[in-house]
């Protein structure tokens, strides 16, 4: 699914009312309805609806909304906030029907008054500002979004589109903001609702089809998408049935140190659960029996001292894929040995976790890393790799530099982990769940990407379906055992099922 910015969305709104036989108010009153439909299926008609509604379109479908709910006889209530002198025509026209249909339904609130206090069960609508902000919101009407923000405690605020005050494609911070419980969203998601930074904004989100011109969604490019099974199923290759285990590729995986075993088994355990042909773990000798014992499909080989300082004796050429990270350390012999492996090993790899600490505290040792390798920080290493950044704006920013400037497949792990590719896209993935913020779920996403670079996938690909996967299997995890009692092993065991799924 495309995301669009606020300027394309209106290029797709008037695309439609071009194309289609419809026209711009008949699309305000199928937002309005899809909205109202919403509403109506979580809330009861006696619900007193109180509808905020700005001067533009976004207060057009606040209006419109309010006609619809009392047509299916709501106690629904429309305040203009009269922030502008001009309203728009669609404003006007949705003015002028509830008026005639309800009159005792439309007040206006002149831009001096502020909102009087208000029974206990009301809901909210917020539909006073949407894709039209031109500005940061200031004086009288910032201290009527100040308001909305206290009255979140007690109430219950759904806004139409985005939160008022929201910029649909840069950062809010700092700016006054509604805050909802409930954001209904027109036809795609705006890119400022998978920033972690609004989490506390939009509440949930949800996005209600209005029927925008599928060609223009389709011809527009967009450097950002969500990743969605349909793609994943695309991308998915079944296994050949005269396959043998040469075929899906013989990985190396480097994990593991003394007390952080378990990072290297959960690494090994989810590689082999993710298809790889033959997997050799590469651990330090205090970890040898551990890997053996409990990975018996793995093969093992071991440094000769304690850690992995003293470089690969082993030929790591014939690996089809290195994955690195999951609990290496980050002693000064490992990162000695890291620069070796560079030089040695040209091929795409995934590197995780310890690895990317190593990348980060050695100046220019990233620049060595082979293009179209994988990189799979969380927030921390990411700050620790690319530095501070002021918003999550600007951190997208700086995550698809650094995947078209050094080419490499970037990701930034989170509710909507972003990938960022050397091609200048970026992806947003939405399966997963807070039961995955549990130490380890990471070690197994390193260990799943690692098996799909082995089977052949390109790095992007293997990028794309592996965070999908392996949030789709933390989802099931999370369905049977709860997001509390699931652990890493747990996204594992699901991977299984998962798999099953792209088969359908
Ligand atoms: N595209 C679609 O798919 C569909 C879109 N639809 C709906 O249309 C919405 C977009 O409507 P829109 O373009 O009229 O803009 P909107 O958000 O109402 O704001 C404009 C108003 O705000 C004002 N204003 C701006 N900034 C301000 C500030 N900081 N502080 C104070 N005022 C400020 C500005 O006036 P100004 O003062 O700038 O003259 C103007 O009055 C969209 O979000 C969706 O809800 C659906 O109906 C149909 C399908
Ligand atoms: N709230 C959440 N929603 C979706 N996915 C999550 C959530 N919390 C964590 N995850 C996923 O779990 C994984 C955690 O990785 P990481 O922080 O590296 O864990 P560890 O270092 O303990 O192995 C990431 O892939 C992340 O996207
Ligand atoms: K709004």
């Amino acid at each position: 699914m495309k995301i669009f910015t606020a300027q394309q969305i209106r290029e797709a709104d008037a695309y439609t009312i071009q194309h289609l036989p419809i026209s711009s108010l008949d699309l305000m009153e199928r937002a309005a309805g899809a909205c109202t439909s919403w509403i109506c299926k979580y809330f009861a008609p006696e619900t007193p609806v109180y509808i905020y509604c700005g001067m533009g379109n976004n207060g057009g479908d606040g209006l419109a909304i309010t006609r619809l709910l009392r047509n299916r006889d709501y106690n629904a209530h429309a305040f203009v906030l009269h922030h502008s002198e001009k309203a728009t025509a669609d404003h006007v026209a949705n003015r002028e029907a509830l008026l005639q249909k309800y009159p005792h339904a439309l007040h206006d609130l002149p831009n001096t008054t502020s909102i009087p206090a208000l029974p206990a069960d009301v809901l909210i609508i917020d539909a006073i500002l949407g894709t039209g902000l031109s500005r940061p919101v200031e004086g009288w009407l910032a201290g009527i979004i100040q308001q909305l923000q206290t009255l979140h405690a007690t109430h219950t605020i759904i806004s139409i589109d985005l939160p008022s005050g929201m910029q649909a494609d840069s950062s809010s911070v700092n700016t006054p903001v509604v805050k909802a419980h409930h954001t209904l969203s027109f036809e795609c998601y705006k890119l400022a609702f998978l920033f972690p930074e609004n989490a506390g904004i939009t509440g949930e989100v949800h996005i209600l089809p209005i029927g925008l011109h599928p060609d223009y969604i389709q011809q527009t490019p967009t450097p950002f998408q969500i990743s969605e099974e349909s793609l994943i199923k695309s991308i998915y290759k079944p296994r050949s049935p005269f396959a043998h285990k040469g075929t899906y590729g013989h990985a190396l995986l480097i994990a593991g140190s003394e007390g952080k075993m378990g990072a290297a088994i959960l690494s090994a355990q989810s590689c082999l659960r993710a298809g790889v042909g033959l997997l050799t773990c590469h651990v330090p000798k205090c970890g040898y029996t551990i890997i053996q014992i409990a990975v018996p499909p793995a093969m093992c080989i071991v440094d000769d001292q304690y850690d992995h300082s003293s470089g690969f004796q082993t030929d790591v050429s014939k690996y089809k894929v290195i994955g690195i990270g999951p609990g290496i350390g980050t002693a000064a012999g490992t990162a000695w040995a890291m620069e070796r492996l560079f030089e040695q090993y040209r091929q795409p790899m995934v590197l995780d976790a310890d690895a990317l600490n190593i990348l980060a505290t050695t100046p220019g040792l990233i620049d060595k890393v082979p293009a179209g390798s994988l990189l799979t920080p969380h927030p921390k290493e990411f700050e620790r790799l690319f530095g501070k950044t002021a918003n999550n704006r600007e951190q997208l920013q700086v995550l698809s530099h650094n995947a078209i400037e050094k080419r490499l497949c970037i990701l930034l792990k989170g509710r909507y982990t972003a990938m960022a590719f050397p091609d200048g896209n970026i992806f947003f993935n939405t399966t997963g769940n807070p039961g995955m913020a549990t130490g380890g779920s990471g070690d197994v996403l390193t260990g799943i990407l690692t098996a799909l670079l082995a089977q052949g996938y390109s790095s992007k690909d293997a990028m794309l379906m592996g965070v999908y996967m392996h949030g789709m299997a933390g989802d099931y995890a999370a369905e049977t055992l709860s997001q509390e009692a699931m652990t890493a092993n747990d996204i594992i065991d699901y991977l299984g099922k998962s798999f099953l799924r792209l088969h359908r």
